[in-house]
């Protein structure tokens, strides 16, 4: 079959071919349907190849395997990838499988990836004799070298000594302990292994230190992860290349250690495990030079990475000065030091460091009653699969057509999969713009984007080029709810003439006028309201700030506001913003690139529930408003809207757009991108007031002096150019919607030279316009003078697209202006904002957490009133 296939040139061939061949692989293999068939234990059902990955949090795979226990019992199965695992979950079960059937449970399953670098050698990863040999040999000689005894107390107490100092230079102010901590910890295994520690500014023991961790961090990111399921196709995984770097560059130091300590060998005098080791004389094959150098590495990367928790230091420390006073605490203490004891044992079970190692069966295995074979791998099936893939590759016309017709450049994608491998999904285009300039070509997937960076490129394609660049992408997971309706991912007529309609009614409502400004100003007052209850304490600001956003939104929509503790209000808030994250999260990221996944996608079920009573408690709404509709009263947009539709009605037009569901998809994208992108600022904002207290200073001083004590109004602008800057600098730093909303070409273009066909999806990467190196002077810090001339004047700078630009740009840009202006400087006048108290303000994280919009990390200030 695969002579036959590797003669066949077309792709149609091809993909007919993979296709059965993934049919013949999944009812022959027996490797899905044993679980059944064989009473193997229970688990989610998996997909052919992918298993039970889009089910799993690659981030905390561990927390997603705590809840599927509950589900399934302690014993369950789950695919990771095409690979079979059995997970034990709970004391009991873990226990009678470690310890009582130990010899059945006992060999180590390793990852691809440390079958790579370690090859089965050293202790982790190795199995049979060459294990029991040296974990036998490292542990005598761990032993002799004091492992549990005095001599190796004495050097951990030498050690703590140094670590004192340390944490003594920074006089009490906050520090991040990981460094210093690392190296202490290492250096008791040096002292250990090589027989001597290290200066911590010794720039050799430094790297090995810093590259252990490194390599122990990307052994557990997502993009490892999938290589360890998918080897094949994963290969060029960047974390990969950097860990075969790092461990390499490792290899290079140990080496020049080992060979430095091999000269000054001394038969008298052992200095360590690797004198130990190199003097051993031991003929038996498996001491070489490979196992020295793995199982070092091993206890070294074992025994490094340490853990960090806010312990209960003051309880602690007065037990130790209750017990001991000042001296060295010795390990006979412990006994004397139940709680320090406690505080250590517990700070390991909460911190897990190492919550899931693999073990693997020896042999056939029944354990609680479920059958678990023998661990093997359908290795014939694969590499036919992999062939037939690499031809496809050579064979296959399909992405080759970007080459032909002069698209944009871009990485080469893969079948399918396209570029996700090679993509940051967090930030996934930073380095691309590097190697492939302003505008370049992505796979999501099967589906090609094309991305527009830098100020100039976006400029010209959503300005100047606005027609062809200025439809809307609706992506898969919108398109279920939007259906072509609304605002945000609609196209044609039907979005020109609600887009005209929401601009016109927001207007007279009175966005950018005087009746919204009165409405921001109450809501301003409610929120300080809140804001007091807290009498100065560190609080997270961002429920009352979307509360108090969200009700401008409803003023002018449903024509009242809520009380913040207005059950019908709270709801839809809540759920509006778990929507938005929901939206943004990964694994509905999966379903728009491949949505006949879709059944297995866990957050889409509840997105449904969520937009289901969204649009419910909306109907609702509507009915309320129906029948107190008022033609001489129009309240707001959704009055409005009723009376439109009405009249057409009336006027016998059947065919209009003006209908319920285009009111009701409105009306939720309204709420959606009305309310978070405004209060997610607003928080930017007052968190860079926290984290640089001098432009706070000159923020009040500015307004102090010019509008004193009394209310702001949007008529004090211009007399207030420092505080306009920082306002712009925030939504410029802030850059919440960092890749604006997907576009999509309206018909066939040619854009810089690149063929763009039509209906690609385009993403202005705003990002790149508003952190411009050729636009802006400092653009990766907060820099208010970006905003402002020689004479302190307020200057407009044209790369200050936070709205984007064009026919699609933010339709509520003036009134989320004039929100942010008004509850900023109000703000500004009424507290003080500051980091909680013990924390400093080079501590507070300004690291975005990225979902749908670019947020601040969870934190909480405090907001002390001003006197
Ligand atoms: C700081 C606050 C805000 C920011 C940074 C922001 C930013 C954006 C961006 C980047 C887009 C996409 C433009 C594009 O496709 O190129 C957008 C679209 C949109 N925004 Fe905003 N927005 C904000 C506030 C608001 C408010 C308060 C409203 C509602 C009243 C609103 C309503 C919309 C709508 C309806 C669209 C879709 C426009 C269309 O597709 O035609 N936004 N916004």
């Amino acid at each position: 079959m695969l002579d036959l296939v590797l003669q066949t040139s077309s792709s149609v061939c091809l993909w007919g071919a993979l296709v059965v061949l993934l049919i013949v692989y999944l009812v022959s293999s027996s490797s899905f349907s044993s679980g059944e068939d064989r009473k193997g234990p229970p688990g989610p059902r998996p997909l052919p190849l992918l298993g039970n990955l889009l089910q799993l949090d690659l981030k905390r795979p561990y927390k997603t395997l705590v809840k599927l226990s509950k589900t399934y019992g302690s014993v369950f199965t789950v695919y990771m990838g095409p690979q079979k695992v059995v997970f034990l979950a709970g004391y009991k079960t873990v226990k009678e499988a470690l310890v009582t059937n130990a010899d059945q449970f006992g060999e180590r399953e390793s990852v691809r990836i440390l079958l790579e670098t370690n090859r089965g050698h050293g202790i982790f990863t190795a199995n049979g004799d060459s294990w029991k040999e040296m974990r036998r040999f490292a542990f005598t000689n761990l032993r002799d070298f004091g492992m549990g005894k005095k001599a190796c107390e004495d050097k951990i107490i030498e050690e703590s000594e140094q670590l004192i100092e340390v944490f003594r230079t920074f006089k009490g102010e906050a520090f991040d302990t990981t460094n210093p901590m690392n190296y202490a910890v290492s250096n008791i295994i040096c002292s250990m292994v090589y027989g001597s520690r290290f200066q911590y500014d010794d720039p050799q023991f430094k790297s090995l230190v810093d590259k252990t961790t490194t390599i122990a961090k990307l052994m557990g990111s997502p993009s490892i992860q999938l290589y360890n399921m998918f080897p094949w196709i994963c290969k060029w995984a960047f974390n990969r290349r950097e860990i075969h770097k790092t461990f390499a560059f490792n290899k290079k130091q140990n080496s020049e250690l080992f060979g430095q300590l091999e000269k000054t060998l001394n038969p008298q005098m052992c200095r360590g495990f690797v004198d130990a080791f190199l003097e051993s004389g031991n003929t038996n094959s498996h001491f070489h030079d490979e196992n020295l150098m793995i199982t070092v590495m091993n206890l070294f990367a074992a025994g490094t990475d340490t853990t960090s928790t806010t312990l209960r230091w003051d309880q602690v420390q007065e037990e130790l000065s209750r017990t001991i006073g000042s001296r060295q605490v010795q390990v006979e203490d412990r006994k004397n030091l139940p709680f320090a004891d406690a505080v250590i044992h517990e700070t390991q079970r909460l911190a897990s460091i190492l919550p899931m190692v693999a073990h693997r069966t020896s042999q056939d295995v029944t354990f609680q009653g479920h059958f678990i074979e023998k661990t093997s791998s359908s290795v014939s099936l694969w590499g036919a699969l992999v062939v037939l893939l690499i031809v496809y590759l050579v064979s296959s016309s399909s992405f080759s057509s970007q080459k032909d017709r002069k698209g944009p450049p871009g990485p080469r994608p893969l079948p399918l999969l396209g570029n996700l491998l090679q993509l940051d999904l967090k930030r996934p285009y930073d380095t691309l713009v590097k190697t492939y300039g302003s505008v370049f070509t992505v796979y999501m997937g099967p589906r090609k984007v094309v991305v527009l960076a830098g100020y100039k490129t976006v400029k010209e394609a959503l300005v100047n080029r606005a027609d062809e660049f200025g439809e809307r992408h609706a992506l898969q997971i919108t398109d279920d709810y939007n259906k072509g309706h609304g605002v945000l991912w609609s196209n044609g007529d039907s979005w020109k003439e609600m887009r005209r309609f929401a601009l016109t009614n927001l207007r007279d409502f009175g966005m950018g006028k005087r009746a919204s400004e009165d409405k921001i100003i109450d809501e301003c007052e409610q929120l300080i309201e809140v804001f007091k209850k807290y009498k100065g304490e560190a609080f997270d600001l961002t429920k009352p700030m979307n509360c108090a956003v969200s009700n401008i939104i409803c003023s002018i929509i449903y024509g009242s506001r809520f009380e913040y503790d207005d059950p019908e209000f709270t709801s839809l808030v809540d759920r509006t913003n778990k929507n938005i994250q929901l939206v943004g999260s990964p694994s509905i990221q999966w379903y728009n690139m491949f949505p006949w996944l879709g059944k297995w996608i866990n957050h889409r079920k509840e997105l449904h529930t969520m937009i289901t009573a969204n649009k419910k408690q909306n109907l609702r709404f509507f009915r309320g408003l129906k029948e107190t509709l008022n033609p001489q009263m129009c309240r707001g947009f959704v009055d409005s809207f009723l009376a439109r539709q009405q009249t057409l009605e009336e006027s016998g037009n059947t065919n209009s757009n003006f209908h319920e569901e285009n009111l009701l998809v409105t009306v939720l994208n309204l709420f959606a991108a009305g309310t978070d992108t405004t209060a997610t600022t607003l928080r930017w904002g007052l968190l860079f007031m926290a984290k640089y207290p001098k432009i706070q200073d000159r923020v009040q001083e500015e307004l102090s002096r010019v509008i004193g004590g009394r209310q702001s109004t949007m008529e004090d602008r211009k007399n207030l150019p420092y505080t306009d800057a920082v306002i712009h600098e925030t939504q410029r730093l802030g850059n919440i919607v960092p890749m604006s909303l997907p576009h999509q070409t309206s018909q066939d273009v040619t854009f810089q030279g690149h063929f763009i066909e039509k209906g690609t999806t385009v993403y202005p990467l705003l990002t790149s316009v508003l952190s411009d190196e050729s636009e802006w002077a400092e653009p990766h810090s907060f820099h208010p003078a970006h905003f402002l001339d020689k004479d302190g004047k307020f200057v407009k700078r044209d790369a200050f697209m936070p709205f984007s630009a064009g026919r699609r740009a933010c339709l509520g840009e003036s009134l989320a202006k004039m929100e942010l202006f008004i509850f900023f400087t109000t703000l500004m006048q009424k507290f003080r904002f500051t980091a909680p108290p013990g924390v400093s303000e080079e501590e507070l994280d300004l690291s975005p957490s990225v979902g749908f919009t670019r947020s601040p990390s969870p934190h909480k200030l405090c907001a002390v009133a001003c006197v």
